[in-house]
């Protein structure tokens, strides 16, 4: 996290041409370096993820005028780090991460529940939008869960991802909208399934092989129930990024972790039973958690009850 506290050890990472643009509303800042770091440290088995991101975030914040804002489609199984990442993004970006007054998390099924209230909620969305980046124009929007999100919603925030240099009057182009989402998470671990079938490394899985599984034509399949074909069809998504399915070796990395964060030495007999607790799948070859890393950590609880 680029708090105050650390401000001064993370410029050292940053290279001298690195200029933190500001955000007049707040400490919107971004070093390289530290972000750099805390992907390769933090974020687990997601080899592709961390470049597209480094790039994309760090390439947009040091541009002093954006020509659109930053649209990031994070797709990919439950548990593999979708959240997490935008969490690391926003604390490299701005104090406070998630809970900055400048970064804003939409849940689908929370804040837009119900079907037949769309068009109070494409006001509502339209309005808390424009008052945020009326405020700060590089706020932060992150949308979690859109492939539940209910599909004409997402069209009300169609003309802020657009490049128009103004909107009524403001400017979006230096916000940045995140969008998660499990749609294309079968295509994606069917990629990774061949690789591993291969004996190939997942490392050597590259954007490209990807394409097929983050296709226009994979999120415009009606079926799908895909959301934002509208925003693909407009091409405002500026990258979709495949997360890949976690491993065993993965999950008991998330596990140490966590172990570490609750202030206990690092005992890998129980790192191993809480990884072999997982369920993983395909059936036959056990390749990939089926939870990612999302409940190793309630699993951590029962050995240490007391
Ligand atoms: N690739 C990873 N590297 C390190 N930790 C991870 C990774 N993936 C998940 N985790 C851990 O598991 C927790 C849950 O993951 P996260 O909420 O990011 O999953 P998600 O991909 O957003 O899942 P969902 O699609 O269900 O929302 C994270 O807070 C983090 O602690």
């Amino acid at each position: 996290m680029l708090g105050l506290g650390t401000l001064q050890t993370s410029q050292s990472l940053c290279g001298p041409s690195v200029e933190p643009p500001r955000c007049p509303c707040g400490r919107a800042s971004l070093c390289r370096g530290a972000l750099q770091k805390d992907l390769d440290s933090k974020l687990f088995g997601q080899h592709l993820a961390k470049k597209v991101i480094l790039n994309a975030v760090s390439g947009f914040i040091s541009n002093p005028k954006p020509k659109k804002p930053l649209t990031l489609s994070l797709h990919g199984w439950t548990g593999t780090g979708k959240n997490f990442v935008s969490k690391i993004i926003a604390e490299n970006i701005y104090e406070g991460g998630l809970n900055s007054d400048y970064v804003h998390l939409f849940v689908a099924t929370l804040h837009f529940p119900h079907a037949s209230n769309i068009t109070l909620y494409k006001d509502q969305l339209q309005l808390w939008i424009r008052g945020n980046v009326s405020t700060c124009a590089r706020s932060i929007f992150i949308f979690d869960e859109m492939d539940k999100m209910h599909a004409g919603l997402i069209d009300a925030i169609k003309p802020f991802l657009d490049y128009y240099d103004h909107v009524d009057g403001v400017s979006y182009q230096k916000a940045i909208f995140i969008f998660l989402s499990n749609a294309g998470a079968e295509r994606i671990t069917d990629v990774a399934l061949d690789f591993w079938r291969s004996g190939k490394q997942r490392e050597e899985i590259k954007l490209k092989d990807m394409e097929p599984a983050l296709s226009v034509s994979a999120f415009n399949n009606k079926n799908s129930g895909f959301w934002h074909s509208s925003l693909i069809d407009r091409n405002l998504i500026d990258y979709f990024v495949p997360f890949l399915p976690l491993e065993y070796k993965h999950l008991k990395m998330c596990i140490r972790v966590e172990m570490q964060s609750r202030g206990f030495e690092i005992d890998e007999d129980i790192v191993t039973k809480v990884a072999e607790e997982m369920t993983f799948f395909p059936k036959e070859e056990r390749v990939f958690s089926d939870k990612g890393c999302k409940t190793v950590f309630t699993k951590l609880d029962y050995y240490y009850d007391d």
